[in-house]
């Protein structure tokens, strides 16, 4: 593991189900699932589809309720947390970055993370020092429809870093990039895990890019094993 910046414990699984359905009709998109991700470490996670690698970041970001086990976000367990406080928790500890990037279409870069602080209610991180260290100094006053996608999703890991959380939940990122974006894409969420001292699990289909992983984890019918 790279050097971290902070000894606070990111993120903990332990024992995690998750069941959907009843009746006869379940299914276990997770089945006993440990994980301890601390900050300053990206976790991949790749396994085929249907696999339970987008349960696992709803139930890590409180997204969706384990059915029996517990989640624990820096040293807080959030399993049954009443649900005005897991939002907060949400909005103030944890950053997510989906496939599209999912930015608002009409607000310039610089406005994307500006926004930040209005919904939260906390001032963040400096706005023009976070989009030079994501390289997007010289195309903030562009909106989404101007950007690459590439560059797109430098924005939209920016805006999740904004609040300083202690987890950050990527999905896809480089699902829509050709192999060189997918590389800096990667290789910039490991540069900003590392140096801010957060819990990064990335899932991903994309085997190239696992080189810039510290860790990398398979997710095999709602189990998780190391990768072989
Ligand atoms: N809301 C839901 N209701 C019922 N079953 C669900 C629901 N969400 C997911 N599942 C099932 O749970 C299992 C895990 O799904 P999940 O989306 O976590 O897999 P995945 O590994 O992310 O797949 P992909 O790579 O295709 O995105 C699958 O069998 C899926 O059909």
């Amino acid at each position: 593991m790279t050097t971290t910046t902070t000894t606070t414990t990111g993120l903990a699984l332990t024992d995690v189900s998750l069941r959907f359905g009843d009746g006869d009709y379940t299914v276990l998109a997770l089945d006993r699932v440990n994980l301890r991700v601390p900050r300053g470490e990206l976790v991949a996670i790749v396994g085929p589809s249907g696999a339970g690698k987008s349960s696992l970041l709803a139930v890590a970001g409180g997204l969706s309720r384990p059915s029996s086990g517990s989640v624990d976000v820096d040293g807080v367990d959030v399993t049954a947390m009443p649900a005005r406080a897991l939002a907060k928790l949400r909005r103030d500890k944890v950053g997510f970055v989906f496939q599209s990037g999912n930015l608002v279409p009409a607000l310039t870069a610089r406005d994307q993370l500006r926004l930040v602080p209005k919904i939260t209610g906390r001032p963040g991180r400096d706005v023009d020092e976070l989009l030079d260290s994501v390289g997007m100094s010289r195309r903030a006053d562009r909106r989404p429809g101007q950007l690459s996608g590439g560059e797109r999703q430098r924005v939209g890991i920016a805006r999740a870093l904004m609040g300083g959380p202690s987890l950050l939940l990527v999905d896809e990122p480089t699902a829509a990039l050709d192999r060189k974006r997918s590389h800096e894409v990667v290789e910039l969420l490991a540069r900003e895990t590392h140096e801010v001292g957060v819990a990064t699990i990335m899932v991903t289909h994309d085997h190239d890019v696992l080189v810039h992983c510290d860790r990398i984890l398979e997710m095999v019918d709602g189990q998780l094993q190391p990768h072989k």
